[in-house]
Formats: structure tokens, C-alpha cells, sequence
């Protein structure tokens, strides 16, 4: 008998389409990267953040405008850097604040997870955008603030979503042996991962993707479909 006591889920690709992380969040971190280091440049965490990047890019003793041109580029692969995902969270920010979009989430997620909140299961969030970036993406979801359901988020501060340690220290983080745990992503490699560390995993492919064929973890094509008790 499975008994799941938390799910611990992905985000891009799993509650919420790639499409609005791509075409909205990223241009708009594009747009806004040289004039928020050139306002915010001198602020504490955002020094931090610019000196990781140079430093994961092995650049020493690189201009800002050299780390802005890496960032920017960075952007264009995304690439899931930490520091570059701190720095795009924090402008994202003025977006939400402003209301020039608020973050897509797929339409059976917000009712499913508060389904699963009723039936005492434990919620967390686990993706590559930095904790900060998850929190203001689920407060100003389309749904409403769903940050109330959530009672933790971790980000690749934990380590990095393909590798099975990572799932080690959320299970300790969150109190609860693996194979008690649930974890959904689109992506295989980190399914994989998750299931090497002795996590449960679900699989999203969401229509139009053609389901795979054999598949190496449980196929959902909606949250509806997850029955975390079977
Ligand atoms: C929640 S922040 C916006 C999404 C993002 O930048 C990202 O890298 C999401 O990756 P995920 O691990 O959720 O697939
Ligand atoms: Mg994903």
C-alpha cells in the first residue's frame, strides 16, 4: 500500500506552460536586466548575484556591463543558473507588482491542490527558479494567491533537479521518508533522479505532446488524473 504524505512539484512544464515562462517572463527579464543592474547595481544581494555569475562563468574581474551581456545571454539559452535566477526573480518582481501579467497555472491545478490540502497531504514546490521567483509566480497566479497551500519551496540553492541528492536533502527538509513522497516534473532527467533517491514520480505531458511510448515513469496528462493514494 502507497501512502503518500507530500508532493513535491515542478513548476514550468507541470503546474504552469513553458509558453508563459518563454514568451512572457523571459522577455520581460530581458528587457528590464540593464536598467535594473544599472539602478540596483550597488545593492548588497544583487552585488552578490553578479559576482556568482562571473564567477560560474569563470569570468575574473569582469564590468558589470560584461556580466549584463552574460546574463543576457544566459536568458536566451536558460540557462538554470542560480544566480541568474535570483536576478530574474527580483526583476520579475516590479512585473507582478505592476500587474503587467500574472503567472499562468494550467486550469484543474489550483482546485487539485487544494483537494489534496483537504485530504492532509503536505505541498511543496521544487524548480529552478529562485525561491523568491516561485513565491511571487503562485501569489499572483491566475488562480489568485495560492501560496497558502504551499508549505515550503525549494530552488537548485538545494542542488541542482537532475541529481539525486537534491532529493535526499528535500526528503530531510521536509521530514518524511522518500517513498512517502510524490514528485511531479515534465522532465525525465529529473523524474529519474527523484526516483533514485526513492521518490514516487508522475510524469505531466500535457496536450499537444504526444504521450511516450513505452514510459519510464506513471504518465498524467493533468493533475486530475494524479491519484497520490494508488
Ligand atoms: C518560478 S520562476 C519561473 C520559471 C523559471 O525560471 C524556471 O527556470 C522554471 O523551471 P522549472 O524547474 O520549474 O521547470
Ligand atoms: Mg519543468
Amino acid at each position: 500500500m502507497i501512502e503518500i504524505r507530500a508532493i513535491v512539484t515542478d513548476i514550468e512544464g507541470t503546474t504552469s506552460s513553458i509558453d508563459f515562462v518563454r514568451d512572457v517572463l523571459f522577455p520581460f527579464a530581458r528587457k528590464r536586466l540593464p536598467a535594473f543592474v544599472e539602478t540596483h547595481g550597488d545593492h548588497p544581494d544583487v552585488q552578490h548575484w553578479l559576482h556568482e555569475a562571473a564567477r560560474e562563468a569563470g569570468m575574473i574581474e569582469a564590468g558589470r556591463q560584461e556580466v549584463v551581456e552574460l546574463l543576457l545571454q544566459w536568458i536566451r539559452q536558460d540557462r538554470k543558473s542560480t544566480a541568474l535566477k535570483a536576478l530574474q526573480g527580483m526583476i520579475w518582481k516590479e512585473g507582478y507588482e505592476s500587474g503587467a501579467y500574472r503567472a499562468h497555472v494550467y486550469p484543474e491545478v489550483a482546485a487539485r491542490l487544494r483537494a489534496w490540502r483537504a485530504d492532509g497531504l503536505r505541498l511543496y514546490v521544487y524548480s529552478s527558479g529562485s525561491v523568491p521567483a516561485q513565491q511571487l509566480f503562485f501569489r499572483y497566479s491566475e488562480a489568485g494567491d495560492l501560496t497558502p497551500l504551499f508549505a515550503g519551496y525549494f530552488d537548485t540553492e538545494t542542488g541542482p533537479k537532475r541529481e539525486v541528492e537534491s532529493y535526499h536533502r528535500i526528503a530531510e527538509a521536509v521530514g518524511e521518508e522518500p517513498r512517502h513522497l510524490l514528485f511531479l516534473s515534465d522532465i525525465v532527467e529529473e523524474l529519474d533522479a527523484a526516483r533514485a533517491a526513492g521518490f514516487h514520480t508522475g510524469w505531466l505531458v500535457r496536450e499537444p505532446q504526444p504521450l511516450p511510448e513505452p514510459a519510464s515513469h506513471r504518465v498524467y496528462r493533468d493533475f486530475d488524473a494524479i491519484e497520490p493514494a494508488s
